[in-house]
């Protein structure tokens, strides 16, 4: 099989190794043949082209990895090369988050593939595990931390006593975040992450403007240090619920028990947790950043195409409609001006600061508390 990448930052070049470096037998009849980059970095390496008609032309490739990033022209490139008959996989969750349906159209009317497993999780084979477990069980919610680069801020606070931007430098560094991080503290990368997932667990294309997205950048140490105190630990959480032919969905800082699991979750890595009828709770956790993980899930992709497995077809047919009266959940908020209302079940004063706990409520309560607060740097999250 002959692959072609677009891209060859730091997931692109992950693939190239694995593919053309690894001597695993699976591999042995799979090599990267072309690359394309941007022309100033032509002479890297004897394969690399600048123009995608060089790929999309040579009938000797048969799939091509999409490790670009951003929406143009990743969009025109895979539906260009879905046109000419390649199978497509990319770890790009803000293309297909955006285009899922339009791209597994073009797959259908081609005969060809189109596989996304790397775009969730990073290494964590989080999709296909969704597709296996809907085989049987019908999923009723999943949660969980889905990046790489707000666990790694959040572990290296809590546990190294770094400051918020040196732990974010880092990451950048490392190769978790985003090309501009907004995406990844800003959650816009937890909302494709969870708009993806939902569509493989729900059958449905649920519409990321309508369920809150808060961002995790209001966090301080000595949040840390207020909830380690309460023998607590705050992570930053995607979660979606559905029940009949209704959803709710957020991205926000949630608060759990330092006991939990998730609490525990270390540096770069994600956990993801479903919920079926029949199986339970089910967790997965693994790398969700970072070149050779989320790589290693790209040529997992690759190797399933090869081996025409699937887990079962991904189809957005059922419709469901927001709703924001479904959950019943107590909230943090952090403060420092005093909130009076009958939603509020403590407050806590420390220094300048107020903590305020409300009692269970719905989140079309909880959005209209948040939009009084005047607070810019108010820190907002909610009780597992
Ligand atoms: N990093 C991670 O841990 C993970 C990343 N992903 C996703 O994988 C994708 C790639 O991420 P990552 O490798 O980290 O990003 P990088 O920025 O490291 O790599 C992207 C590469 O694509 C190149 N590029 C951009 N536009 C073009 C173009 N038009 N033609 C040719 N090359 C182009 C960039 O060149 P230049 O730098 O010169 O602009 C860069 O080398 C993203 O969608 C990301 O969300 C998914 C899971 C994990
Ligand atoms: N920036 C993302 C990369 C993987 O999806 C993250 O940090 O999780």
């Amino acid at each position: 099989m002959n692959i072609a990448i677009l891209g060859f930052g730091t997931i692109g070049s992950g693939v190239y190794e694995i593919v053309n470096q690894i001597q695993a037998e699976e591999l042995k009849d799979c090599k990267v043949t072309k690359i394309l980059d941007l022309p100033q970095n032509k002479d890297k390496l004897d394969i690399i082209v600048c123009d995608i008609n060089d790929i999309t032309e040579d009938e000797s490739i048969d799939l091509v990895v999409e490790t670009m990033g951003g929406i143009h022209p990743a969009y025109e490139f895979i539906q260009n090369c879905l046109q000419h008959k390649k199978h497509v996989v990319t770890a790009n969750k803000a293309v297909v988050a955006a285009h899922m349906s339009d791209f597994l159209k073009s797959a259908k009317e081609n005969g060809v593939q189109f596989r996304f497993e790397a775009s969730t999780g990073g290494g964590i084979p989080w999709l296909a595990s969704i597709q296996k477990a809907k085989r049987i069980d019908e999923i009723s919610s999943f949660y969980g931390i889905f990046n790489g680069t707000t666990n790694y801020i959040l572990d290296s606070m809590n546990t190294l006593n770094e400051e918020f931007e040196t732990a974010l430098k880092k990451a950048q560094q490392l190769g978790y975040a985003e090309a501009n991080p907004s995406a990844d503290i800003d959650g816009y990368d937890v909302q494709n992450k969870v708009t993806i997932s939902a569509a493989l667990a729900f059958d449905s294309k649920i519409d990321m403007k309508d369920f809150p997205c808060f961002s995790m950048a209001n966090i301080t140490y000595e949040d840390i240090q207020y909830l380690k105190s309460h023998h607590q630990m705050i992570k930053y959480i995607g979660q979606a619920i559905k029940k009949e032919n209704m959803y709710e969905a957020f991205v926000m800082p949630m608060v759990f028990a330092s006991n939990s699991l998730e609490a525990n979750i270390p540096s770069n890595f994600n956990i993801v947790t479903l919920n079926g009828n029949t199986i339970g709770e089910l967790k997965f956790y693994g790398q969700g950043a970072g070149k050779l993980p989320t790589a290693n899930a790209i040529v997992e992709d690759i190797l399933d195409i090869k081996n025409q497995i699937s887990y079962g077809k991904v189809s957005l047919d059922k419709k469901l409609s927001y709703c924001n009266t479904l959950l019943k959940e107590k909230y943090l908020i952090r403060t420092n001006c005093p909130i009076e209302n009958e939603w509020i079940d403590s407050v806590e004063c420390k220094g300048a600061n107020y903590y305020i706990t409300t009692k269970a409520i719905s989140t079309k309560d909880f959005m209209k508390l948040v939009n009084s607060i005047s607070d810019q740097k108010a820190m907002i999250a909610k009780y597992m």
